[in-house]
């Protein structure tokens, strides 16, 4: 059986990717596409031999699940040949979006998490990414609670900084929240991943719908309210988002969820932006980020470059980062 992973650059794989969306089609059912073999490798640290890379041959798994990402299992995998290690997703082609990676592919910035290259095994897409020993936000919130207000300054200034870059390159993330920030291993930086949700809008101003087509939208309880009134929607969605996984991050629980049941896309279009919810110990300048980010008319709305100068302005004002606070918990936040 010829495999046809090969050594190649990002564009290499974002025009691969394209053939691999999932058509359904019974054309899957033959025995050779089970089987097939392609994709790109960007790393010399992953090696194909004679044009393959499969599991448990080539690389395999090893010890257990790390996450879960959009539409698939984040687990840990080393390189036979090299011994090398990284983060795997591995996705059924039915779900696989060619924007995870035609979005990532050429994207290189200290705070996005660098792709390593995608094979598809028959009816599997495996993504490789650079692994980080710390884990994702998200898990760090379910093991202690709830931030320090100083630490989710950061935390979320970083993130401003992947979305900045992101959105001037014209890229919407689509599903930013803690569980999509990964962390090193002393959790000092944070970088954004998953792009299952992603999209590149069209630089010349045609305003995007992202409720049609095959887009799927991110987390119910993080998403703005022009995408659940089904409005035109531009990379602004994504700091709204941000500012939900901020509350998230000081309070220890999603926004809505303690005062609403599912479905909560109505409230969301009905109802103002969820500022009650602001701890009433943060810092005038922390409300100030928060309030200049759920702004319910996208226009009104701050950039996410805008929201990282403020959110960075916060941070020096509640003291810099100087909580020494090593993970202990904190029981999240009762409602005042
Ligand atoms: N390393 C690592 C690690 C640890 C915990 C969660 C995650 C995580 C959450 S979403 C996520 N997505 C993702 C991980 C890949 F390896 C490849 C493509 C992806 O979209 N990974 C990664």
């Amino acid at each position: 059986l010829k495999g046809n992973v090969i050594l190649g650059e990002p564009r290499n794989l974002a025009c691969l990717a394209k053939t691999w969306k999932g058509d359904g089609s019974s054309s899957k059912a033959c025995l050779q596409e089970i089987n097939e073999n392609e994709g790109v490798l960007l790393t010399e640290k992953l090696k194909a031999v004679d044009y393959e890379y499969r599991e448990e041959v080539h690389w395999t798994k090893c010890q257990g699940l790390l996450g879960t990402g959009s539409f698939g299992e984040v687990y840990k995998m080393e390189d036979k040949q090299t011994g090398f290690q990284c983060a795997a997703k591995k996705v059924q082609v039915e779900h696989f979006r060619a924007e995870e990676l035609t979005t990532c592919a050429g994207v290189t910035h200290a705070k996005v998490l660098p792709l390593y290259g995608a094979v598809k095994e028959g009816l599997w897409v495996t993504i490789f990414m650079k692994l980080m020993e710390g884990g994702s936000l998200g898990q760090l919130l379910k093991q202690c609670g709830y931030l320090p207000e100083d630490r989710a300054l950061d935390y979320l200034s970083q993130t401003l900084e992947a979305l900045e870059y992101l959105h001037a390159h014209n890229v919407l993330h689509g599903d930013v929240k803690a569980d999509n920030v990964l962390l090193s291993g002393d959790r000092s930086h944070a970088v954004l991943c998953d792009f299952g949700h992603a999209a590149q809008l069209h630089p010349d101003g045609i305003r995007n719908c992202l409720t049609t087509g095959d887009y799927v939208p991110g987390t119910e309880t993080h998403l703005a309210p022009e995408i659940v009134m089904g409005k035109h929607c531009d990379f602004k969605v994504d700091v709204w988002s941000s500012c939900c996984m901020m509350l998230h991050l000081l309070n220890g629980y999603h926004p809505w969820t303690q005062y609403y049941n599912h479905p909560l896309c109505l409230k969301i279009a009905k109802e103002p932006p969820p500022l009650r919810e602001i701890p009433p110990s943060c810092h005038p300048s922390t409300v100030q980020v928060i309030t200049s980010g759920l702004e319910k008319e996208p226009t009104k709305r701050a950039s996410a470059a805008e929201l990282r100068m403020k959110t960075c302005k916060a941070l020096k004002q509640v003291g810099g980062l100087k909580s020494s606070w090593s993970g202990e918990y904190r029981e999240p936040r009762c409602l005042q």
